[in-house]
């Protein structure tokens, strides 16, 4: 730990790279953290799966790892627990580190993985019994830990059961219980709460809040938005390996959720049919000024207005104007959402990638005005062209408009 200590210092730098992905992320923590992660990388063969990520985790945070499929989240999960090599970088759990001491480390780690490591001959109730022995919880209190564990994830009825005959849900609050057990300083939970009904869902987060005011240190992966804000004390959002953006949920959607959104549902029109949408997206562009399409689906337009001068008052006062001509059947405002910022930071992950002669390029789709356009990106010193994600069609017009 010596020698992180002297490169981190105590200088708190609180996030950020643009949406470009170029640069590092800077996000340092005291040497008082739980978790330190520090510029830890994985390749698979010349694929960056994890690209040098740096930060600090304390005690009674929960750490939101948000990204679309294929961002990198589970790699760092596996290389926080062991489970795959690590390429460079490193990681330090209360001072011990995974390139040098991952036992030790192990033992300070409570793992919900992504999919369910249950054995199906088993019940729940000697699953639990089974990790509680493996942590060294004495005899004696075995009992009334697992008792308690299957009582807080609602396990009662299912307690008695083989594994083999849960649920999707069940497994995933079981595999929750075992996270728990012992009661390990660092929690990491991949995507917990899959598969659970609303009720175990929000009896999981009283259960995750509890844990983390109690002292713990949670780092979890979701994919709801909702259950990030709702346990989260900071997040940061993964493209391409990277950390993009770091922060609360409150801070990144002041800091990259500036402005608002105008959701618009259209009317009908005598017909039935619903009323054109060109004419209301023209309207709101000529009058709010920077305002873009963000969506659009099922007679309703979804706008992101930028930060303007003007006021909600001024707003209303367009919109009641505009309502009648336009057929507007209804419309809201409100301030942007996390799912907006993740949105606008996770369009730039590539839809494909694919290597040509030395280049390794990533083709992300982005709409221009109605348009179908790729950026590219050179990332490495690769073999023949190999298509990783099978889209053919895609990678041959991508090679022509560069050739
Ligand atoms: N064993 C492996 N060999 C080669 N590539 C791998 C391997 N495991 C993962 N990858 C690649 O690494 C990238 C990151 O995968 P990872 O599972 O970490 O993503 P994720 O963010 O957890 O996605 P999801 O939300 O779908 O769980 C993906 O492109 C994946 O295909």
């Amino acid at each position: 730990m010596g020698d992180f200590n002297a490169k981190v210092g105590d200088e708190k730098v609180k996030d950020i790279v643009g949406p470009s992905g170029k640069g590092t992320v800077n996000e340092r923590g005291n040497c008082s953290d739980t978790l330190m992660i520090v510029n830890l990388y994985k390749r698979y063969g010349h694929f960056v799966a994890v690209d040098h990520i740096c930060v600090g985790v304390p005690d009674q945070e929960c750490f939101g790892l948000l990204g679309q499929n294929g961002a990198g989240k589970t790699t760092t999960f596996k290389m926080l627990t062991g489970n795959v090599m690590v390429t460079g970088g490193n990681a330090y759990l209360k001072g011990d580190d995974i390139q040098n001491n991952i036992k030790k480390v192990q033992t300070n780690i409570g793992y919900c993985p992504q999919f369910d490591a249950l054995i199906d001959q088993m019940t729940g109730r000697e699953t639990l019994v089974m990790y509680a022995r493996l942590r060294g919880i004495p005899e004696k209190n075995i009992g009334h830990v697992v008792n308690s564990l299957i009582d807080i994830l609602m396990l009662e009825e299912h307690a008695d059961k083989l594994t083999g005959q849960y649920s999707g849900g069940n497994k995933r609050k079981l595999s929750t219980a075992i996270a728990l057990v012992g009661d390990p300083p660092l929690i990491m939970l991949d995507e917990p709460s899959a598969g659970m009904d609303p009720k175990a869902r929000r009896q999981l987060w009283n259960v995750l809040s509890q844990v983390r005011a109690s002292g713990r240190t949670l780092v979890l992966t979701s994919h709801s938005m909702e259950e990030c804000e709702a346990l989260c004390t900071r997040i940061a959002i993964m493209v391409n390996g990277r950390f993009m953006c770091l922060g609360s949920p409150q801070y990144l959607k002041n800091k990259f959720g500036q402005g608002y959104t105008l959701i618009i549902q259209l009317g009908a029109l005598a017909d039935g049919s619903t009323t054109p949408n060109q004419p209301v997206i023209n309207f709101i562009k000529q009058n709010f000024p920077g305002a873009k399409v963000f969506d659009e689906h099922q007679g309703y337009i979804h706008f992101q207005v930028p930060d303007s001068d003007m006021k909600l008052a001024q707003v209303f006062t367009f919109m009641e104007s505009a309502k009648a001509n336009l057929c507007i059947q209804d419309y809201s405002v409100h301030q942007t959402t996390l799912e907006e910022v993740f949105l606008s930071f996770t369009s730039t992950q590539p839809s494909m990638s694919f290597r040509c002669g030395e280049t390794r390029w990533s083709c992300v789709e982005a709409e221009y005005e109605g348009n179908n356009s790729y950026d590219e990106q050179m990332v490495g010193e690769d073999a023949d062209l190999i298509v990783e994600f099978g889209w053919e069609s895609r990678v041959k017009e991508c090679l022509e408009a560069h050739s």
